[in-house]
């Protein structure tokens, strides 16, 4: 089955990149993430999934602490990264950003050139020593992103210019660009177009060579195709998660069934 393609490609590694033990997340009284424990593995594509205003996106944004930016946001319980606590006071969560990137589900480039798009992350975390270097991290970036051969030429136009599809590789190209180790995508692809999705979703395999992904998809047939392993949310508790063919398949949990079968969600 065609749809199956890019999923079925064999696992690199069972390394365990991020754990998340009892985490708890609260917006005020709603208590939005539920005691979640789980293991991200590096190198692997992992979809999370589940009905609307299950969690999916509230426990993604722990992952990098990108709900310290939300006031009313709590959360508890222990996130680690390659073993380190994320949320120790010592952990600058600009420094974990950049090793734990983030791709949005509405494509954001900055009011700026492509090649500024790209070169702010390396600038800000020093990664370039010259304009000859950091010039090589912009087209090893978009290289990566599928979008070098398209851009090239144009490299001072802005990135707001691009069309959709175009501005959310180059997006993936600004998270890639700092040499991230984990790259969280919520809902990556819902503003493209079909042939845009297959570019991306061919990326996110790729890039799996290098790191390990998260993506939060609505899409069954999306997370089947790109993921490896799945995790099931419903009302902020983790019901299941496990190999996605399995998931798909043979799922364990009657409420994973009946969301992959259409009868909740
Ligand atoms: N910024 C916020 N402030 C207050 N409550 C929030 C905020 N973001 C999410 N919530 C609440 O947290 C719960 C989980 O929402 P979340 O967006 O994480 O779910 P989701 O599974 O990603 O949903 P969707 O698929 O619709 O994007 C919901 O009850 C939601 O109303």
């Amino acid at each position: 089955m065609n749809d199956m393609r890019i999923s079925e490609r064999l696992l690199d590694t069972n390394e365990i990149k991020i754990a998340a033990s009892k985490v708890q997340v609260f917006y005020g009284d709603n208590h939005a993430i539920k005691d979640v424990n789980v293991e991200i593995r590096d190198k692997t594509v992992t979809a999370f999934i589940g009905p609307s205003g299950c969690g999916k996106s509230t426990f993604l944004r722990c992952l990098n602490r990108m709900n310290d930016t939300i006031p009313s946001c709590r959360v508890e319980g222990l996130i680690t990264l390659d073993g380190e606590d994320i949320y120790d006071p010592k952990v600058d969560p600009v420094q974990l950003r950049a090793r734990v990137g983030m791709v949005f589900q509405k494509p954001n480039p900055f009011p700026k050139s492509i090649y500024d798009n790209i070169a702010y992350g390396p600038r800000i975390h020093g990664l370039a020593r010259n304009k000859a270097e950091l010039d090589e991290i912009v087209e090893k970036s978009l290289r990566r992103a599928a979008l070098w051969d398209e851009v090239k030429d144009r490299l001072s136009a802005t990135g707001t210019g691009l069309s959709g599809g175009q501005q959310q590789r180059l997006c993936i190209a600004r998270a890639v660009a700092t040499e991230p180790e984990v790259l969280l995508m919520d809902e990556p692809c819902s503003a493209l177009d079909p042939i845009a999705t297959a570019q991306v979703e061919e990326l996110i395999d790729e890039l799996r060579a290098q790191f390990s992904v998260i993506i939060v998809t609505h899409s069954m047939q999306q997370a089947a195709r790109v993921s490896q392993r799945t995790a099931f949310f419903h009302l902020g508790n983790l019901v299941e998660y496990g190999e996605t063919g399995q998931i798909f398949t043979n799922p364990e949990d009657p409420r994973t069934e009946s969301y992959i079968t259409g009868r909740i969600g």
